[in-house]
């Protein structure tokens, strides 16, 4: 399958480093204006649209910024986009009905990844455009797969399982930093409080996902009773971190 990726910025370089370490027989193609890229990524780099598209890629994935989709996408189909190929965008505000009214011939679906997909750790939400046709989706799906978890929604879900899943890393990197500073502060050296925070995180993510309890269960079996654990819980709500938190995700989901 021939993968070619328009915009290789962080998102696209994620895409394309997953897509090149997975084990699916996949050639990628980038679209950039920074020939540098080839170098970096290992993969050829086009600069025009057209020379791109004489490749003849099953798939385009947008990774431009969420503005210029709609425009790019038009303009693939002037630069000869084939009607079979499948395009899939991955900007956070731009809708199936966005994508089909610039590309009215092609199969199109809108996905939200998160930055892990470099590593195929990634979690991506998909919502399918109605009209898509099976052996379309499982070529997305074979595409998507391979960058890590993937989560089908509704449409009108997209919004906020992409937020929760695409925006999260960065609030999550924020919540290391801030542990990381705190055990420096106490001493510590930062690589090896760095060292410490990620495996914490990584151990705590692995066992919610293998466990069948609640976060609030997993979080119960840590506060021994009298303990330290629940002493620093407690300050978390006294310091707002979960309204923090809502607020947070609320505020990257947008207006209702
Ligand atoms: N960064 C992330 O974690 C996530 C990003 N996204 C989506 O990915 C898209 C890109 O976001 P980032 O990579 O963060 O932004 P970025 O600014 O790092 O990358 C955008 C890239 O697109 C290129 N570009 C701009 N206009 C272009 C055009 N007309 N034709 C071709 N390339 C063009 C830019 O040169 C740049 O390399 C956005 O639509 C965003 O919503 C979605 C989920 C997560
Ligand atoms: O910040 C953004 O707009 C993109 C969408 C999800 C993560 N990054």
């Amino acid at each position: 399958m021939k993968i070619g990726v328009f915009g290789l910025g962080h998102m696209g370089t994620a895409i394309v480093q997953g897509l090149t370490r997975s084990e699916q027989a996949v050639e990628v193609l980038g679209y950039s204006s920074n020939a540098a890229k080839a170098d970096e990524l290992q993969v050829p780099i086009y600069s025009r649209y057209e020379d791109l598209l004489a490749q003849g890629p099953d798939v385009v994935i947008l990774t431009v910024p969420a503005k210029y989709v709609v425009a790019v996408l038009a303009d693939l189909v002037q630069a000869g986009l084939d009607s079979k190929v499948v395009v899939l965008s991955a900007a956070a505000s731009v809708t199936n009905a966005d994508l089909r009214r610039a590309a009215p011939k092609n199969p199109v679906t809108t996905f939200i990844p998160n930055i892990p997909v470099a590593i195929n750790a990634g979690t991506t939400a998909l919502s399918y455009n109605d009209s898509i046709q099976e052996a379309d989706q499982r070529v997305i799906r074979t595409v998507l797969d391979t960058l890590g978890d993937v989560v089908v929604v509704k449409e009108d879900q997209l919004a906020i399982a992409g937020t929760v899943g695409g925006c999260s890393p960065a609030f999550i990197d924020v919540l290391m930093d801030a542990m990381e500073d705190a055990a420096v502060s106490r001493g510590m050296d930062r690589q090896t409080a760095a060292a410490v925070v990620a495996s914490v995180v990584s151990g705590t993510a692995k066992l919610a996902q293998t466990s069948d309890k609640s976060f609030g269960d997993l979080k119960g079996q840590i506060t021994s009773p009298g303990g330290t654990t629940i002493k620093g819980v407690l300050a978390l709500d006294q310091h707002g971190f979960r309204a923090a938190v809502h607020a947070a995700i609320l505020a990257a989901a947008g207006d209702e």
